[in-house]
């Protein structure tokens, strides 16, 4: 287990990436979030302060409603949160302090980029919005392209000018649900320097993301979110560290498992392979030497490969698979 697991299992909660003495801008204790049956999020606690945050886990692991409830949209089932010292819950006051990009598509594809940023500065009763979104758009380098509609633009324009319209009341607290998702390399790194840039400034920036390699350009610090809970939280790199000196389980689907299965078996990290129809049921303890070398003795050896998956809910195989991506 790594170190975080353990403290959740002694019921701390797992206080983030503060330093002792450092501003805590977003406090998360024991929050649990159910929608009818299904529990979203469950007893969560994290602290974090100023810089960019990133929020890893895969698909349905919480995220969104961990970010909807910061940004004050969703009520927590159980528990608190605080933001800027204060409490989320039924507090309009916050929401000027706030800003947040949400995953889905901006709503009006019509309106021109500066239409919709100029829509987020009324609604946040700004006193010269014009100003306002035209700084907003220069802050993400938008200028040249504001007053085209936003269904023209392309999937990174479309995210900045999410950005842009988040930041438009210059809030301290900016909260990005997968802002780089669908975004080509190029697009990504400009996102990734403007997140960073807004990270620097002294605000607080939580980003979402299910790929590894994206939070790795983006933030020194994350949060592991899996099944709901809070698997890991810190260093980017210790908890790396950490998950590599766990084994996992991987399941691959080939169209010949059989020869796959006995080429594998000499592979160093190997503890247990096991041939289940068309798939090879590998237990390994370096699952990124064998997402490497799966893909080449696959090729030597002429195997068709369906699929590579990460089998167990650990911290362990959510790194499996957010690295394969
Ligand atoms: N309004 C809702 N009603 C019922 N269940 C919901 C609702 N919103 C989310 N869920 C469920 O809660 C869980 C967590 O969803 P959430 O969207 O927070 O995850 P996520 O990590 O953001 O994933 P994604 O990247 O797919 O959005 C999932 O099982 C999801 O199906």
């Amino acid at each position: 287990m790594v170190e975080v697991e353990q403290q959740a299992e002694e019921q701390r909660p797992v206080a983030g990436f503060v330093p002792p003495d450092g501003p805590r801008t977003i406090e998360v204790t024991e929050v649990s979030k159910w929608y009818g049956d299904v529990v979203a999020v469950s007893n969560v606690s994290f602290a974090i302060g100023p810089g960019v945050t990133g929020l890893l886990g895969p698909n349905g692991a919480g995220k969104s409603t961990i970010l909807k409830m910061l940004a004050g949209l969703l009520t927590p089932s159980m528990g608190t949160v605080r933001v800027l010292g204060e409490p989320v819950r039924a507090n309009p006051g916050l929401y000027r302090r706030v800003g947040l990009v949400p995953e889905q598509e901006v709503v009006y594809p019509f309106l021109t980029g500066r239409e919709f940023v100029r829509l987020n500065a009324i609604l946040q009763r700004l006193p010269d919005p014009d100003a306002a979104a035209a700084a907003a758009i220069a802050r993400v380098e938008m200028t040249a392209a504001a007053d085209r509609p936003v269904g023209g633009y392309s999937k990174g324009m479309r995210q900045r000018i999410k950005v842009a319209a988040a930041l438009v009341h210059e809030p301290e607290v900016l909260i990005l649900d997968e802002p780089l998702t669908g975004t080509d390399p190029l697009q990504r790194l400009q996102l990734i320097k403007l997140i960073r840039s807004l990270g620097a400034e002294g605000r607080t920036v939580i980003v979402s993301s299910h790929i590894l390699h994206e939070v790795e350009r983006l933030a020194d610090q994350i949060l592991v979110l899996v099944n709901g809970k809070l698997a890991a939280a810190g260093d980017y790199r210790a908890i790396r560290d950490k998950i590599d000196e766990h084994a996992r389980r991987v399941r691959v689907r080939a169209d010949d498992a059989r020869t796959l299965a006995a080429a594998l078996i000499r592979l160093p990290a190997l503890e247990s392979v096991r041939v289940d129809g068309d798939a090879v049921l590998i237990e390994t303890g370096d699952v990124r030497d064998l997402y490497r070398a799966v893909p080449k003795v696959a090729r030597e050896l002429g195997i068709r490969l369906y699929e590579v998956t990460a089998l167990d809910d650990s911290l362990a195989s959510v790194f499996a698979y957010v690295t394969a991506r």
